[in-house]
Parts: structure tokens; C-alpha cells; sequence
């Protein structure tokens, strides 16, 4: 086999939609800067998502809602800057595209200009349906984002799991068909009913990646910084943790305290 034929290929739209078609799962995760992203884009993850989670995960803010433009602009190009083969996605962040498509559109395309992300995605469904279409009339990609819908807190007060009720799931429905007409590549459900999550992703043509949405659907999302436990104080219960990073960089950090406060380090190999 030669050398190009090894290299993995770049993940596209169009890819992901054939991993669809194909019954093949597609894995995405969270990442805000170059080393992070450099890891899980070589470990091979399909989606990289510059989530505005980051004004809670980097920032330390209680909301998503701080984070700006700029901002998100900076993580953005950090990310693409790493990655040779993820699909990169950079979230809108709260105040860039609501209630002004023509605004919308012109915050995704500086997302676009000045990041060289591959695609943006914004949250909620009739309410922001001009801008979804007006950002992709200009040829760039957009994913959506249903259930619950972080930017939306003051709305509706709390992070409970969403359209439990008919009315909520009859609406998250409608505007998730309203989201694939208006040519969205793809769709974030988040905590939301497993069953509601499946119905969704069988009636859909574009791929449907869950959070706290069961396993019914075409991929999974998670906040790595969540998954690897270094973000101890988020535990909901769609969330696995895959290592204590927090515990391993609690120790390594005390290892190196003590060998400065002893004299142990740096020794004779470590100075010049
Ligand atoms: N670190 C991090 N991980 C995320 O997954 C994430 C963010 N930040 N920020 C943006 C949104 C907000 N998300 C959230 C926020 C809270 C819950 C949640 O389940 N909170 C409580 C329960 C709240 C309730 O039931 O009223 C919990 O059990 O932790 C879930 C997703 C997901 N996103
Ligand atoms: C939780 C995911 C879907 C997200 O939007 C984010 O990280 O901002
Ligand atoms: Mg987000």
C-alpha cells in the first residue's frame, strides 16, 4: 500500500452522510485549542466540535452565554490549525446570529474567513430558520442544534432533559424536518428522550448525533474535557468518563512540587 493510500482522508459533509447511508457510527468531541486538538484529531475522531461550551470549560463562566465572537474566533482557528483529518465545527456563539439573518450570516462568515473551519453550528429551530438559510445560501455548511438548547437558559430556567411533553417533542419534530429542508448537514439533539432522539434520526436523511440522547441515533457528542475527567464538577448522567485526568495531573503537579522543594530536580542531566 503507498504512503497516500494510508493516509486517512479528510471527513467531509458528504462523508459523514454516507456513514449514515452506511449504518456506521460517527464520534465527535469537543476541543478549544491546538494541543488538545492535535490528540483527538490523530486519535482519529470524525468530528471536532469548537463548542461554546468552551465560556464555561476555558473561561469559567456559569453559562455559555459570555462567550463572543472574537472569542470563539480564536479557539477556532487554534483547532483548525491542529487538525489534518477531523471535520471541524465552530459553535455561533450567543448574540451572533438571533433575530438578524443578515448579522447571522455575517458572523458565520468571519467564523469561516478566520478560522478555515469546515462548517458553524447554531442552536434552535423555527425562530433562527432565516439565518439557517441564509448562512447556507452563502455555501457555508451549518449544523443544528435541538433539545436542550444552552443558550437559551434564562428561557427555560434549568438543564432538565427537554420535550418530555407531546407538545415540546411535536415541535422539536417539526423544527428538526425544517432544519434538514432548509439544507443543514447534520443535527445536535441534546438531552432529550431516548425513543424521541430515535424517531428523529429514522426520519431524517442527515446524520443526528445525540448528547444525552440515547442510542438510537447516527453519533455521540461529549465535552472531552468532561470525558477525560479533567471537568470534575459536571457529572450528568449521559456522561461516561473515560480517565481521571484530574487525579493524574493532581499527582504529576504534586510529584514536581516535591522534587523542587527537596532539591531533587532538576539534577546533574537536567542542567547545562
Ligand atoms: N462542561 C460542559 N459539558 C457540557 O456537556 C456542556 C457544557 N459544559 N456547557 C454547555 C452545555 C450545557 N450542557 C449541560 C448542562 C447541564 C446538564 C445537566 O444535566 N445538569 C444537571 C442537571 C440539571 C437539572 O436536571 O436540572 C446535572 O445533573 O449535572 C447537562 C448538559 C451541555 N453542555
Ligand atoms: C455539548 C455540545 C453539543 C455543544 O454545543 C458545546 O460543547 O458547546
Ligand atoms: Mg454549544
Amino acid at each position: 500500500m503507498s504512503a497516500a493510500n494510508e493516509r486517512p482522508k479528510k471527513v467531509t459533509t458528504h462523508v459523514l452522510s454516507e456513514m449514515k447511508m452506511k449504518g456506521e457510527r460517527i464520534s465527535m468531541l469537543t476541543a478549544y485549542d491546538y494541543s488538545l486538538a492535535t490528540i483527538v484529531d490523530q486519535a482519529g475522531v470524525d468530528v471536532i466540535l469548537v463548542g461554546d461550551s468552551a465560556s464555561n470549560v476555558m473561561a469559567g463562566w456559569e453559562t455559555t452565554l459570555p462567550i463572543t465572537l472574537d472569542q470563539m474566533i480564536y479557539h477556532g482557528a487554534s483547532v483548525v490549525r491542529a487538525v489534518k483529518t477531523a471535520l471541524v465545527v465552530v459553535d455561533m456563539p450567543f448574540g451572533s446570529y438571533q433575530g438578524n439573518s443578515l448579522e447571522a450570516l455575517q458572523s458565520a462568515i468571519r467564523i469561516m474567513k478566520e478560522t478555515a473551519a469546515d462548517a458553524v453550528k447554531l442552536e434552535g429551530g423555527a425562530e433562527v430558520i432565516d439565518s439557517v438559510k441564509r448562512i447556507i445560501s452563502a455555501g457555508i455548511p451549518v449544523m443544528g442544534h435541538l433539545g436542550l438548547t444552552p443558550q437559551s437558559i434564562h428561557k427555560f430556567g434549568t438543564y432538565t432533559v427537554r420535550a418530555r411533553q407531546e407538545e415540546e417533542a411535536k415541535k422539536l419534530i417539526e423544527d428538526a424536518h425544517l432544519l434538514e429542508e432548509a439544507g443543514c448537514f447534520g443535527i445536535v439533539l441534546e438531552k432529550i428522550p431516548a425513543s424521541l432522539a430515535q424517531k428523529v434520526a429514522s426520519e431524517l436523511k442527515i446524520p443526528v448525533i445525540g448528547i444525552g440522547a440515547g442510542n438510537g441515533v447516527d453519533g455521540q457528542v461529549l465535552v472531552l474535557h468532561d470525558m477525560l475527567g479533567i471537568n470534575q464538577a459536571f457529572s450528568p448522567r449521559f456522561l461516561r468518563r473515560y480517565h481521571n485526568l484530574f487525579a493524574e495531573i493532581t499527582g504529576a503537579v504534586g510529584n514536581y512540587i516535591e522534587d523542587v522543594k527537596s532539591g531533587d530536580f532538576p539534577n546533574e542531566r537536567e542542567q547545562y
